[in-house]
């Protein structure tokens, strides 16, 4: 595995990278189902709708129990946004090794933002809720831009933010939108092996290293603050 020791900034992926959300998202996509009058998923089925945002999982889910038409998803999405509101991070969890993580990479000075596929309006209030708000200089939601990963586009937007060059940075998600998005912007990416990958086995993915923890990359960095 390659050093990182030049990294200035870090790009999180949010779900399946920083927070275990699935009992979250599993629920809103289940009292969406059955509002609808549908048969809910397994909490495992759910895993592997999740990664490409919020209209991708609701079409997911009713395209697995039937034939959906784009107003039914449109009617469905608005359903889903009342149980995400009411349920969002009630029963989602820290990865372990995420806080220590990002107080060591605070520590020494790496500048680091979420990039998610999550929708703006429940991304501010889960990172609140979930006490890692504060570390982040920057915040890119699936709907901040017209585009959302694996397009490039919100990596690129977030360097911008932070203030950084692309070749300053590094991705760190769970899934192959992830992976592309880093290729496609220029930087180098790292997957955790814990998340959400569509069902795809994370070590097919092509990337520039496995992590079964964010604390297995810090010796990767450098180790003191960088000189002012
Ligand atoms: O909203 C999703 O589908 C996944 O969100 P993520 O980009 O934080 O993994
Ligand atoms: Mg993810």
């Amino acid at each position: 595995m390659s050093d990182f020791h030049y990294v200035k900034a870090v790009l999180f992926d949010l779900d399946g990278t920083l927070l275990d959300s699935i009992p979250d998202l599993s629920e809103a996509c289940n009292r969406m189902m059955l509002e609808l009058g549908r048969t809910p998923y397994d909490i495992e089925v759910v895993r592997t709708f999740v990664g490409k945002g919020m209209v991708n999982l609701v079409r997911r889910c009713l395209a697995g129990s039937g034939s959906a038409t784009e107003v039914e998803v449109d009617a469905a999405v608005n359903i889903f946004r009342r149980h995400y509101a009411v349920v969002n991070g009630q029963w989602t969890t820290l990865y372990a090794g995420v806080v220590p993580a990002l107080e060591a990479l605070r520590q020494r000075g790496i500048a680091m933002a979420c990039v998610t596929n999550k929708p703006a309006a429940f991304t501010a209030p889960l990172l609140e809720r979930m006490g890692i708000a504060g570390f982040f200089g920057a915040t890119v939601s699936g709907d901040t831009l017209a585009e959302k990963k694996p397009h490039p586009a919100p990596l690129l937007h977030a360097c911008r933010l932070l203030g950084f060059e692309v070749a300053d940075a590094l991705m760190i998600g769970d899934s192959a939108n992830d992976a592309e998005a880093a290729r496609a912007a220029g930087m180098p990416v790292l997957l955790v092996t814990y998340g959400y990958s569509e069902g795809v086995p994370v070590d097919s993915i092509e990337c520039d290293g496995l992590l079964s923890s964010l604390v297995d990359a810090l010796p990767r960095f450098h180790a003191s603050p960088s000189p002012v």
